[in-house]
């Protein structure tokens, strides 16, 4: 694991709008490794920080991030499929092209924040495609959450355009994304990971390189199995400490200062107990992480019987219209079943 520096002088360091005076050593020393960068010339090369940055999928996710890039003055163009979404980021000094080819043209990275493995592909190799402004020297950055095989079906129509590409699922919801502490999830090519390191730092606060592309998706899909399992566990719980007339407001208290105390119960805890569920991550996209990450279990005969019952709670959430709530509203697929 390679942890990120300072974002002010991250940003400082690469991102050719800010003052010369702040621009310190382009060193930068990580964890357990350190390299430097060439930075600023008009054309990339191996060991240059690539300048012009691409942003596809204006998001939850998509507009935080680009808003950080564009906070610590990258020279940032994006797009989304639904086009109102640009606009603020525009207003903060964001270039807009009207196709993802286009930004990829004429960026020298790009980056891509969409939904599933869907509109991952179409947004990449679909028509107007980002692969059909790719050409070497440039690298393609797909942060979505999609499985292995979509994954690799990506690489091979950037690769073969000549131009680079990394995988980089992000740990960290809607507040990390805004707060720049993203935990990114990398795998692919080594040079591009290096190339882009300062950005993912912006947006983040670490970052792992996992080898070859497939190794992001199955790490984020095992960390978001995990999740989504625990959250029906904890929506479980709380039904059943109500139904024997215990407070689940006391049970979130007694939780937080145990040996299973998680950041995420401590968030979500307080809202459940209200019923209210305020979207950072949709209802729908951790069913379809439930249901890759089964994908990625079965591929392998692993069995996984938790996640399993789980994903039949979510899918139950979603038939009741909750897809666009938050992910802890499958509390109440619980409530039906138990009405039942
Ligand atoms: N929210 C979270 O907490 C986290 C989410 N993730 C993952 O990040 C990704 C994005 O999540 P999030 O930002 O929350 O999701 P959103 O649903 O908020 O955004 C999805 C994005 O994908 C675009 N999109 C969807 N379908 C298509 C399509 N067919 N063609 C083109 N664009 C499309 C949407 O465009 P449009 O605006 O036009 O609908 C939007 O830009 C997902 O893979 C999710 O699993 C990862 C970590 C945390
Ligand atoms: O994919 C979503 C992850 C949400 C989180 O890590 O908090």
């Amino acid at each position: 694991m390679v942890r990120g520096a300072n974002h002010t002088l991250m940003a400082a360091t690469f991102c050719p709008s800010l003052p010369q005076h702040f621009k310190p050593t382009p060193i930068i020393k990580f964890h357990k490794s350190s390299f430097s960068f060439k930075v600023f010339s008009s054309q990339s090369s191996k060991d240059e920080v690539p300048t012009r940055v691409g942003f596809l999928g204006l998001g939850i996710m998509g507009s935080p991030m680009a808003q950080n890039l564009i906070k610590a003055g990258c020279d940032v163009t994006v797009w989304n499929r639904t086009k109102s979404k640009c606009d603020p980021l525009i207003d903060l000094g964001a270039k807009y092209k009207p196709s993802p080819a286009e930004v990829a043209a004429s960026c020298d990275v790009t980056f891509a924040m969409l939904a599933d493995p869907e509109s991952a592909m179409v947004v990449a190799c679909g028509e107007d495609g980002a692969a059909s402004g790719m050409s070497p020297g440039k690298g393609y950055v797909d942060v979505s959450t999609v499985d292995g095989p979509t994954s690799k079906l990506i690489n091979g129509q950037i690769t073969e355009t000549g131009a680079l590409f990394l995988e980089a699922p992000v740990s960290g919801s809607k507040k990390p994304a805004e707060d720049g502490q993203l935990i990114f999830l990398t795998a692919g090519d080594k040079s591009l990971y290096e190339k882009v390191a300062p950005y993912l730092d912006i947006m983040g606060k670490s970052r792992f390189y996992l080898g070859d592309v497939g190794n992001g998706a199955a790490m984020k899909l095992v960390v978001n199995m995990i999740m989504g399992s625990m959250m029906t566990s904890f929506a479980e719980g709380l039904l059943l400490s109500e139904k024997v007339g215990l407070d689940p407001s006391v049970v979130v208290e007694v939780i937080s200062q145990g040996a299973i105390s998680a950041p995420m119960f401590s968030l979500k805890g307080p809202a459940m107990v209200q019923s209210k569920y305020p979207t950072a991550f949709p209802l729908k996209h951790q069913q379809k992480d439930m249901r890759l990450a089964l994908g990625l279990a079965e591929s392998v005969s692993q069995s996984t019987p938790i996640a399993a019952a789980a994903n039949e709670l979510y899918k139950v959430a979603k038939s009741h219209g909750l897809s666009d709530s938050d992910f802890s509203a499958v509390i109440e697929a619980l409530k039906v079943k138990l009405k039942d």
